[in-house]
């Protein structure tokens, strides 16, 4: 069945809904009319890797299935078309109002192609695209391939087993001070000198994230005491290089024990538009959000997106939406990030076995939404189960980070989630 077919029959089953609308819907649906269907009409929808790998089983009666590889084709054509219109205003935001009237269903996907739709759906997340100027990002991203045998995969311990990650990563910063994340067992915790092109890409990001930054304190209602307002500065940069479709990050929160609580993190990619996904922490099976991400987009992950959201660069068939004209599937996103260097004149060690503590938060049980130091042997395959809780009372001035009493312990969640 053609497109246009697909339509017709949506649009005899909903005529309130305009085709434009409909046909958002179809491809956010990945050209399934079934699932079209169960969207509107509030079924959940399980929509997470394996699935999207597997012929769908069409549950809509009458429906004569399409090759999977035609409505492939068909999804990208008509993602290719929105995306080139991603500024422009679109008719998703009919499917966001639609959205916000019914509560968000589990398991379910959704795909915000405009600026307008992924702002107003996620209000702490802020994206630009076309960022730099044509010639400076293309500077850029050449840089960056000059540079990707630099980049590395990351290693770590999951329940005792030694873990690659599948993307590269590269640490780019001024100082040596730097300690990105004393838990990888390799070199990437060395930061690399920026590069010119780098310095200005990172000085033109540091003045939109204070203008946005700006707006967002006088703005937001809610102030957490902990939360930092002086200038943003980014001192360093965690790069990320997925040479090819196959390379991902799973979903995670950045790490915050040299970031510290409520991190401001901006994020530009470089080269082939894959997507970008975020969710809820809580509850697990909350609504996926998707988001391309061109070449020269900047993402900007306002305060409380690393407290309330995880994120991902997912591998799925069709995740890469555009190969880069020069360079492929090769893709790149810088992330600036901002240090927060009282923990590292001040920081915590476990009291049992004397290692270093990494700063988590909690996302389940009965002390969900606290900040909590982890032994970081955990994550080095030692198996000492250090804990204690985090203390913030305010920026200035503070040396004890860390309490063994919880009626003392900060709990993000008190400030963000009443
Ligand atoms: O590549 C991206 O867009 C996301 C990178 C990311 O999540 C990270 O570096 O922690
Ligand atoms: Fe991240």
């Amino acid at each position: 069945m053609d497109t246009d077919s697909k339509l017709n029959l949506l649009s005899h089953i909903f005529p309130d809904f305009d085709k434009v609308t409909l046909l958002e819907l179809l491809v956010s649906c990945e050209g399934s009319v079934g699932k079209a269907k169960k969207l509107i009409l509030g079924d959940g929808i399980t929509d997470d890797t394996e699935e999207l790998n597997t012929p769908e089983k069409e549950s809509v009666p009458n429906i004569v299935e399409v090759p999977e590889a035609q409505v492939e084709n068909i999804v990208l054509q008509e993602k290719r078309k929105i995306e080139d219109t991603i500024e422009a205003e679109s008719s998703l935001s009919k499917i966001v109002k639609f959205q916000k009237l019914n509560p968000p269903l589990t398991n379910r996907t959704v795909t915000l192609y405009s600026k307008h739709d992924i702002e107003s759906v996620l209000p702490n997340i802020k994206i630009y695209p076309k960022f730099l100027q044509k010639q400076l990002a293309d500077d850029v991203l050449d840089n960056l391939v000059s540079q990707k045998m630099l980049f590395k995969a990351k290693q770590f311990y999951i329940a005792g087993s030694l873990c690659k990650s599948s993307q590269k990563t590269a640490v780019f910063g001024d100082s040596d001070q730097v300690d990105y994340d004393p838990v990888y067992q390799d070199g990437v915790t060395k930061p690399l000198k920026m590069t010119p092109e780098l310095i200005k890409c990172r000085i033109l990001i540091d003045q939109k994230v204070n203008m946005v930054l700006q707006k967002y304190h006088e703005d937001s209602q809610d102030k957490a005491d902990f939360l930092i307002h002086e200038n943003w500065q980014s001192d360093f940069c965690v790069g990320n290089y997925f040479p090819d479709n196959k390379s991902h990050l799973d979903w995670h929160t950045d790490k915050l024990t040299n970031i510290g609580p409520l991190p401001t993190i901006a994020s530009i990619s470089f080269g082939a538009t894959r997507i970008f996904r975020l969710r809820r922490s809580n509850p697990t099976n909350s609504t996926i959000y998707n988001i391309l991400l061109p070449n020269n987009t900047l993402l900007i992950m306002l305060p409380s997106t690393q407290e309330l959201y995880k994120h991902s660069v997912p591998t799925l068939k069709d995740s890469l939406v555009r190969p880069h004209s020069k360079f492929g599937e090769s893709r790149f996103s810088l992330t600036f990030r901002m240090s927060y260097p009282e923990f590292e004149k001040n920081k915590v060690y476990c009291d049992k076995c004397k290692k270093q503590m990494i700063l988590r938060r909690l996302f389940k049980g009965e002390d969900i939404g606290y900040y909590v130091w982890m032994c970081m042997g955990s994550f080095k395959g030692v198996n000492c189960k250090g804990f204690k809780y985090a203390r913030f009372s305010g920026r200035t001035g503070e040396s004890e980070f860390a309490t063994t009493h919880k009626s003392k312990a900060t709990r993000w969640l008190s400030s963000l989630e009443k």
